[in-house]
């Protein structure tokens, strides 16, 4: 395999065609299906979106109307769901919890025995649906609360707050929510919607492939960095520490949480508007410790490195400033993302060919077989 060109960690490697995401790497641009993400995240519903990715369009007003109307009534969990969920040990980390939740729901599937486009396009419906549920009830019942029931009356952003709280969320918590779930929603072949494309693509169910998406998403050099963030900080703990506590993690080569990007060489457009949210609500709240503390740690780490920060980066702050736990941030993620890989398992099954590299083969070769007894 000498002749065929290897590129460590695929960098830059183009794996396949789609219609779904840009993303302009040196001028830090994303756009879904040519809106960009300001753009969206500005004016629409994360429901808009998720038929924006599915469909290729934005609805009209009807068609937002009857697809909002039947994703709703689709947010109930099977029972035997709900059930796992409940019974789960109280250590669990959510987001196994979450993959084990997906995969259950698969078999529960009304349609589980039928793998037909149709189909598969309302399995990603439940799924977006059925998610936040999933998420939700299971916080709930490890805080040690009665999981709390949809609410129909209230939007996808709304909702989620709602089962999680109990309580009907502030409009303002509302809205910084919907634009968050917006920016979180797909972004080309990241880690995640690729291990869903290589699973959709030998033709398996959709289930299959979110399930392998879920348990990618969930490391910590990918979306279980917004997490590590928040666990830098607590590390850190005070502004004044910033300086040396990131000197010492350089010095040993540590992997600062919430930097780089395999794509963005400059700052990543979601982590400017979600810097801009974590000040937003932190003011209101009269709590910019987490903002003050990301902003020491921005600049110092720009003083020493052209690192820049990526979505991960600020999205905590904003979650932990509307009382979401940390432990909840990388399934928050998936609540969103889960537009995208279905939107990308979707075009997978659209246009298939089963997906299947080579590897460069480093091993000894041509070795004299010895058996078991003379060894
Ligand atoms: C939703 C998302 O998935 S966004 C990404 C979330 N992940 C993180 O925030 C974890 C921290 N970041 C990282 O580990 C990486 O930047 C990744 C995984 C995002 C990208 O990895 P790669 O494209 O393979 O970049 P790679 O790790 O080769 O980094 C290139 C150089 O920048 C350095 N670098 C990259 N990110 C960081 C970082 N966060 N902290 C310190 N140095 C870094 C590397 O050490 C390397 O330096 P070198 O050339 O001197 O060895
Ligand atoms: O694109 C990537 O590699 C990671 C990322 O930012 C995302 O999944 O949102």
């Amino acid at each position: 395999m000498s002749d065929v060109e290897f590129k460590e960690g695929l960098e830059d490697v183009v794996a396949g065609t789609s219609e779904i995401c840009f993303i302009d790497g040196k001028e830090g641009r994303l756009v879904y299906r040519g809106y960009s993400v300001e753009d969206l995240a500005e004016q629409t519903s994360f429901e808009e979106v998720v038929y924006l990715l599915w469909e290729g369009q934005l609805p009209n007003r009807s068609q937002l109307q009857d697809f909002t109307k039947t994703l709703t009534a689709m947010r109930p969990l099977a029972q035997p769901v709900y059930d796992l969920l409940m019974s789960l040990p109280d250590d669990t980390n959510p987001m196994d919890a979450l993959r084990t939740a997906v995969s259950l729901a698969g078999i529960y599937d009304p349609d589980s025995h039928d793998n037909s486009y149709e189909a598969s396009y309302r399995k990603a419906m439940r799924l977006v649906a059925q998610v936040p549920t999933m998420v939700a009830a299971f916080e709930r019942h490890h805080q040690g609360h009665d999981p709390v029931a949809p609410d129909a009356q209230l939007s996808l952003a709304e909702n989620f707050l709602y089962m999680l709280t109990g309580k009907r969320p502030p409009a303002l918590d509302a809205h910084v929510f919907n634009t968050a779930l917006v920016l979180h929603a797909d972004h080309e072949l990241n880690a995640s919607t690729f291990a869903a494309r290589v699973t959709a693509a030998t033709l398996t169910d959709l289930y299959s492939a979110v399930t392998s998406a879920v348990g990618t998403l969930k490391g910590p050099l990918h979306g279980g960095a917004n997490e590590q963030v928040m666990v830098m900080l607590e590390k850190i703990g005070t502004v004044d520490n910033v300086k040396p506590w990131l000197d010492h993690a350089l010095a040993n080569r540590e992997k600062i949480m919430g930097f780089g990007h395999r794509v963005y060489k400059t700052e990543d457009p979601r982590a400017t508007i979600l810097r801009r949210l974590s000040h937003d609500l932190g003011e209101k709240a009269q709590n910019l410790h987490y903002y003050d503390m990301l902003e020491a740690v921005r600049q110092h780490i720009q003083a020493k490195k052209a690192l820049y920060p990526n979505v991960d980066f600020y999205s905590g702050s904003v979650y932990a400033l509307m009382g979401i736990p940390s432990e909840l941030f990388t399934p928050v993620f998936a609540v969103s993302r889960i537009a995208g890989w279905t939107a990308h398992i979707l075009e997978q099954y659209r246009h298939n060919r089963i997906i299947r590299p080579r590897a460069d083969y480093t091993g000894p070769e041509h070795r004299t077989f010895v058996p078991l007894d003379q060894r």
